[in-house]
């Protein structure tokens, strides 16, 4: 009888701790990972994201719902409900620098991408640290250029702006906001990109004037007063990596590497100058985001720039910082290799696509840029292997010349075609240039070669520059 009491006794004592584990892993382990009250928001985040608008649009949580549903929005040249429908007598629109030939890149990586915002996600002006910059986002920056090789960070103080775009016209202040008594002359080479004449221009400051091409001023004298040069390299728009004109105790640079990315550019050296400009805009295709970054070296240069973004938008958005973390450490996994591979990848076959369609072409030619692309690494800290080596031009715009005398205006001709390019005079180059973006949505690339192929099967023959 005892016997069965002392069996009893156990088996009570061995299912009640086997209750008592249940309830603790209950609690601690699957309760711990249960969602509340991000279920809903995720829940609302995937129904968006799943609705079909046929591989040609992308409906949005923010876009204006109708009878109380997300819509799609179709790329161009695509309409209807769900973007099936193929709009007739469309342009091919080539014109802007819309890095949209990533989004498949981020669709394939949905899950590790994803951000989800709490309310009450940083709602102060400040950091804890009463800084303006995440340091988690600025750590992961700084490993990003050491993995890839294409800028030298140590002993440069880091800046954020609301895309490159804020950086530029804070590089120009910093610069020229000295004890000079005369503005400083503000220039580039030529073919530029627009934007820095217009932003000197527009906000006709005290401290500094627009003096155009810089190879004018090779031969200044000392007299000529303090110069600042933008040096895009890669330059936008005709890929070519691009040195200072300009030298010399008086003159400054502003290196905008926008494109300084594998996507875009062999990666020779890493870049080791004294004012350099990066964004998120052309490295992850995130240019909705407005996100860019500046390293420094000179303190007095760093202050004035950050002065100046104090004043014009106080510093960053914190949602933003939060989200461009989130996606640098996609980027960054296992050493960028996906990103890495895809972006040049997809580069190097339009690249392919777009000289096979001018190949035949005696009308119109463009800048081989038969760079051999090296792109490597950093498998550890003394390993590098090179994964891909391509030998195809990757810019991200292809800078056609129209070869004809008769044909002075190369944008008039290509509309003829129903192609939109960008007039090389908006880059202040000739008129017998037109830049073509190569960088846009898939639609937009696949229309732009079958209207460059039916404009070209009306001659015939190449022609390399
Ligand atoms: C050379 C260059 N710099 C800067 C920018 C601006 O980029 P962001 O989106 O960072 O303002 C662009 C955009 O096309 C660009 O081509």
């Amino acid at each position: 009888m005892a016997k069965i009491y002392g069996f009893k006794f156990v088996l009570v004592l061995v299912l009640s701790i086997l209750i008592n584990l249940f309830f603790l892993f209950d609690h601690f382990v699957y309760k711990d990972t249960e969602l509340s009250w991000s279920k809903a928001a995720a829940r609302e985040a995937e129904l968006v994201a799943s609705i079909s608008c046929s591989g040609h649009g992308r409906a949005y949580l923010d876009g204006i719902p109708f009878q109380g549903e997300p819509i799609c929005e179709c790329n161009s040249c695509y309409g209807g409900k769900d973007c099936s429908e193929v709009l007739t007598e469309c342009l091919a629109d080539a014109d802007s620098g819309d890095p949209l030939f990533l989004e498949p890149f981020w669709m394939q990586h949905a899950a590790s991408s994803a951000v989800v915002v709490a309310g009450w996600h940083r709602m102060s002006y400040r950091f804890d640290d009463y800084s303006s910059i995440s340091e988690e986002l600025e750590k992961h920056i700084r490993q990003l250029h050491a993995v890839i090789g294409n800028a030298v960070t140590d002993g440069r103080f880091i800046l954020f702006g609301a895309g490159s775009t804020q950086l530029l016209n804070a590089a120009l202040f910093g610069l020229s906001l000295d004890d000079s008594p005369s503005p400083a002359n503000i220039v580039a080479s030529i073919p530029f990109y627009p934007l820095y004449e217009a932003q000197t221009k527009y906000f006709n400051s005290m401290e500094f004037k627009w003096k155009g091409n810089a190879s004018l001023w090779k031969n200044r004298s000392d007299s000529s007063g303090t110069f600042v040069e933008f040096v895009t390299s890669p330059n936008n728009p005709d890929g070519r990596l691009m040195k200072q004109v300009l030298k010399g105790p008086s003159s400054k640079t502003i290196f905008d590497h926008a494109y300084y990315w594998p996507h875009f550019s062999a990666i020779p050296t890493a870049a080791d100058e004294d004012l350099m400009i990066f964004t998120l805009s052309k490295l992850t295709g995130h240019a909705g985001s407005r996100f860019g970054w500046a390293f420094v070296r000179d303190e007095n240069i760093y202050k004035r720039m950050q002065m100046y973004i104090s004043l014009s938008s106080m510093s960053v958005s914190r949602d933003t910082q939060l989200r461009a973390l989130k996606l640098l450490k996609v980027v960054l996994k296992e050493n960028g290799k996906d990103l890495f591979e895809f972006g040049p990848k997809t580069m190097r076959n339009r690249w392919e696509r777009i000289s096979r369609s001018f190949s035949s072409s005696k009308r119109f030619s463009f800048r081989n840029l038969s760079l051999n692309i090296a792109i490597i690494f950093k498998i550890s800290q003394d390993h590098h292997q090179r994964l891909l080596t391509y030998s195809w031009p990757s810019a991200a715009y292809a800078w056609i010349k129209c070869e004809r005398a008769e044909d002075q205006d190369c944008n008039a001709v290509l509309k003829t075609a129903s192609i939109i390019g960008r007039g090389g005079s908006i880059f202040n180059a000739e008129s017998r240039y037109v830049r073509l973006s190569l960088i846009k949505s898939q639609d937009d690339f696949d229309l732009l070669i079958q209207n460059i192929d039916a404009l070209v099967s009306k001659e015939g023959g190449v022609a390399y520059i």
